[in-house]
């Protein structure tokens, strides 16, 4: 059935379509776009949600449990199969695939899953899905009787989710169980290839949720577990009581499957987080509740530290009792600045109210994310193998996807860098090398085109220049940022990069990338600040007094201002942190096999079964699913010598019945497009004059320049042959063979140049015909064995007919700008 759809000239597709973000597209890309779309819907329509794309897995979120999809005994199915990727498409399919290869010990060994997709299409879900077959197949106690079997370091490695779930998980709008946080899983094999430990590696905490949340979203899930899950005794230790309101929990009367304490506690006892050590953490945490209902204002005298309102005072109180740190501390450091000159001499200077309010939140996130990182590596040192146990790994890559908020700063910044890492590791990893290995097979191969977002990256990380680079130089010179400098200093660097861009009537100081993805604008006000993330000294002098050993530990090691071993300020900024993390991330990830399966929302809503086709494409071409597909199409066509086949070989469709009318309601489709099609060409061909027609289709006299545009020369043969391969191109269009030529359009060219040639003095076998599809025409026609002779093109006598389609990325070219040409003309 998918050999109809190919029939069709793609660009008929795309115009009558004319979806509006096709129209935007390349039209190859776009019916690319619109036929996996389409494969996706039926199948999703038909409950599967697994589908090969290239050597990418796509996964659509059913947003409803699907009874025995993960089964058990679906595992012991695919991991017995002799040929895994024979059955029916499923995450453990790639699971099996990364096993078997490291058990065949083939280079490069380690495996790396790489599962992306936006915030709520199943990224966390997939991951865990992964880590349950491998803590079943390469269980290293007992096998696979069932799954309580799975013993003690299978079940640690499985614990590690509930606790860093409730930790680093919170509700969003997009997601009721959002990670905050993106996460590498290291799996480590034995030389049996049997699950010996794990270690984790997280990324980027979004820290700034535990003092404040978008409307409507939550704080981390801990903090309700506490709260729902916390026994009476419990809350009487944390100063919990059953009446008290908590700014910083927002939605708590929002009822979650998330919200399960028991679980984690339970996870924690395994992993050797004893009751005691639990008493600390959860005292902690209710210290912050706490710190989050004080409020600050103004003092009567302006010299004077500002004032606690009324009941902050208690909630001060009960703050500094949970966090063990003496009260009046607390509150001089969350009021007051410490400024030194020299040694010896400080000067003590009231914050302004809104900086009270600034400390205070940053006490909280400074506590939380240190306390995160603890957990992680505690849970690391429970996990993880002795480096003599283990030889090989399998990694599990669950990262954030891209961001595009109306407001986006740092954060988003980050994560879409994160994003831009990943796409050029896919592009340059899969589609490169894939196409290479074509070549030097010696298949007849011609590049697919790919976006290359080098120029992107070299705008972010580029040395001196980068963005990144220029926000850190602003760190390091230490004074007051301001943004519209800011600004004027980003516009002269970096105005000559094609990724960046500004809306010249924007009031907010903002710049604009351009992302594989789509463009992002940034605002520029607060970037600099986040990026410093600034402590207090005296917090971290405060917390270092604590007498709760886990925060006292927590911080004991830390310089509270920051000097490097000569004394010179040393600001490790956020971005310099994360690009060391993400350049170390992408060193494993060059070193090893990677496998991606992009996950796709159907809908925003999270609502079960529901497929939303203009959010899906978005998604579709977001992740570069596109070029993968082109690929493996183009590789079975050669591979086969059949066009199409790739699609119908990799994308099961729905049993016969529905199948069969998805076909032919297409086909009706398509030939009442063909009709319209037809009637526009006659009626505008009735239009012109044939004197028109004649003078521009067949000059009598080959000027220069005009031989040049478009006709025939023969150099052996004296007098010139012209061809006339416009009306070819679309007659050609609705041939079979055009399959080949959807992104070819050298090839559609040698293809009438070739009918031309057949109708001239040649017989065949006289001539042989090379193209390259990426320049206008035909390379060259070669006949034998008289010499090369160079073919020229004949100018089209229709308007646009000589614009290559698709150099072009957005806005309509070649021959979809005659369709719409003729479409204007029959029904304007
Ligand atoms: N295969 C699946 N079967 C059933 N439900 C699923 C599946 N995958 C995802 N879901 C549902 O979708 C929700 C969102 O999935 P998940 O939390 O994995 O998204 P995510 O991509 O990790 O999002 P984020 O980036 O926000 O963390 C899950 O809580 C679950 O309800």
């Amino acid at each position: 059935p998918v050999c109809v759809c190919f029939c069709v000239n793609p660009r008929v597709v795309c115009f009558f379509k004319s979806l509006c973000v096709c129209v935007s597209l390349n039209p190859c890309v776009c019916v690319f776009l619109w036929l996996v779309l389409k494969c996706l819907q039926a199948r999703y329509r038909a409950k599967v949600f697994y589908t090969h794309a290239g050597c990418t897995l796509v996964a659509l979120n059913p947003f409803q449990p699907v009874p025995d999809l993960y089964s058990l005994d679906v595992m012991k199915e695919y991991h017995c199969a002799p040929q895994p990727q024979e059955s029916k498409p499923h995450i453990f399919i790639v699971a099996e695939e990364a096993y078997r290869n490291v058990q065949g010990q083939v280079e490069p060994v380690n495996q790396s899953l790489v599962v992306s997709g936006e915030s709520g299409a199943g990224k966390t879900w997939t991951s865990r899905c992964l880590m349950k077959y491998y803590a079943t197949v390469a269980a290293s106690s007992s096998l696979m009787k069932s799954q309580d079997t799975v013993e003690r370091i299978e079940k640690r490695v499985l614990d590690s989710n509930p606790i860093m779930e409730a930790f680093g998980n919170a509700c969003t709008l997009r997601n009721s169980n959002s990670s905050r946080f993106g996460k590498y899983i290291q799996l480590q094999l034995n030389r049996s290839q049997l699950l010996v430990g794990a270690s984790v590696q997280t990324y980027l905490l979004e820290k700034t949720r535990v003092a404040g949340q978008p409307v409507n979203e939550r704080n981390f899930h801990i903090f309700y577990q506490m709260m729902t899950g916390g026994s009476d005794e419990q809350r009487r230790e944390w100063k919990m009581s059953h009446d008290q309101h908590f700014a910083w929990l927002p939605n708590a009367e929002k009822t979650l499957e998330e919200d399960c304490f028991d679980e984690t506690v339970e996870a924690m006892v395994h992993l050797g987080i004893n009751a005691e050590k639990q008493g600390h953490i959860f005292r902690i945490l209710a210290g912050l509740l706490q710190l989050g209902n004080v409020i600050f204002c103004s003092a009567m005298d302006e010299s004077q530290p500002c004032d606690l309102e009324e009941k902050s005072k208690d909630f001060m109180h009960r703050c500094a009792s949970l966090l063990c740190v003496p009260v009046e501390e607390l509150q001089t450091c969350l009021r007051v600045r410490t400024l030194r000159a020299g040694k010896q001499s400080a000067l003590f200077k009231p914050c302004s109210l809104a900086d009270c309010s600034v400390r205070r939140d940053c006490l909280a996130k400074v506590i939380y994310a240190q306390l995160f990182e603890w957990l992680v590596t505690f849970i690391n040192d429970s996990i993880c193998a002795d480096n003599s146990t283990w030889c090989n790994f399998i990694g599990l890559l669950d990262v954030y996807g891209f961001e595009c908020f109306q407001f986006n700063n740092l954060e988003q910044l980050c994560i879409n860098y994160a994003n831009e890492k990943l796409q050029q590791h896919f592009v340059a990893h899969y589609l490169k090398a894939q196409q290479e290995e074509y070549v030097s097979e010696g298949l007849e191969w011609s590049f697919v085109k790919y976006q290359d977002n080098q120029g992107c990256l070299d705008l972010i990380e580029g040395i001196p220049t980068g963005v990144f680079s220029l926000l850190n130089e602003e760190c390091l010179l230490n004074r007051a940022s301001d943004a519209k400098q800011f600004r004027v200093r980003l516009e002269k660097e970096l105005s000559d990069n094609g990724s960046m861009s500004w809306d010249k009537f924007s009031k907010q100081p903002h710049f604009t990338v351009a992302h594989y993805a789509g463009k992002v604008s940034y605002q520029i006000e607060g970037m600099m600040e986040k990026n410093k993330d600034p402590v207090p000294p005296e917090l971290i002098h405060l917390l270092q007094k604590s007498e709760n050993p886990l925060l006292h530990q927590l911080f004991a090691d830390r310089d509270p201002v920051g000097q490097g071993t000569r004394g010179l300020r040393q600001v490790v900024t956020v971005v310099s942190k994360f690009k060391n993390s993400l350049e170390n991330l992408m060193k494993i990830l060059h070193s090893t096999t990677p496998h991606y399966t992009r996950c796709i929302k159907p809908n925003t809503d999270c609502r079960p079964l529901t497929f939303k086709k203009e959010e899906v494409i978005m998604q579709l071409e977001a992740c570069g699913i596109v070029e993968t597909i082109h690929i493996s199409r183009r590789m079975c066509s050669l591979k086969k010598n059949s066009v199409a086949v790739s699609l119908s070989d990799r994308v099961y469709l729905p049993p016969a019945a529905v199948r069969s009318w998805l076909v032919r309601r297409a086909v009706r489709r398509w030939h009442r497009a063909a009709i319209v099609l037809q009637r526009s060409w006659r009626k505008w061909r009735v239009s012109r004059s044939p004197a028109e027609d004649l003078q521009e289709a067949m000059p009598t006299e080959l000027d220069p320049i005009l031989r040049a545009r478009g006709s025939v020369q023969l150099s052996s043969i004296q007098e010139p042959v012209m061809v006339r391969g416009w009306p070819m191109g679309l007659a050609l269009a609705s041939a079979p063979t055009i399959t080949v030529s959807m992104t070819a359009t050298g090839f559609q060219k040698m293809m009438s140049v070739m009918a031309c040639l057949n109708g001239h003095c040649f017989r065949s076998g006289d001539y042989k015909v090379e193209t390259n599809q990426f320049k206008q025409g035909v390379a060259s026609i070669r006949a034998q064995p008289r010499g090369s002779i160079k073919l020229h093109y004949q100018r089209s006598p229709l308007l646009y007919a000589d614009l290559h389609p698709d150099h072009k990325r957005d806005g309509v070219t070649g021959l979809n700008q005659i369709l719409l040409f003729l479409w204007h003309k029959l029904h304007y």
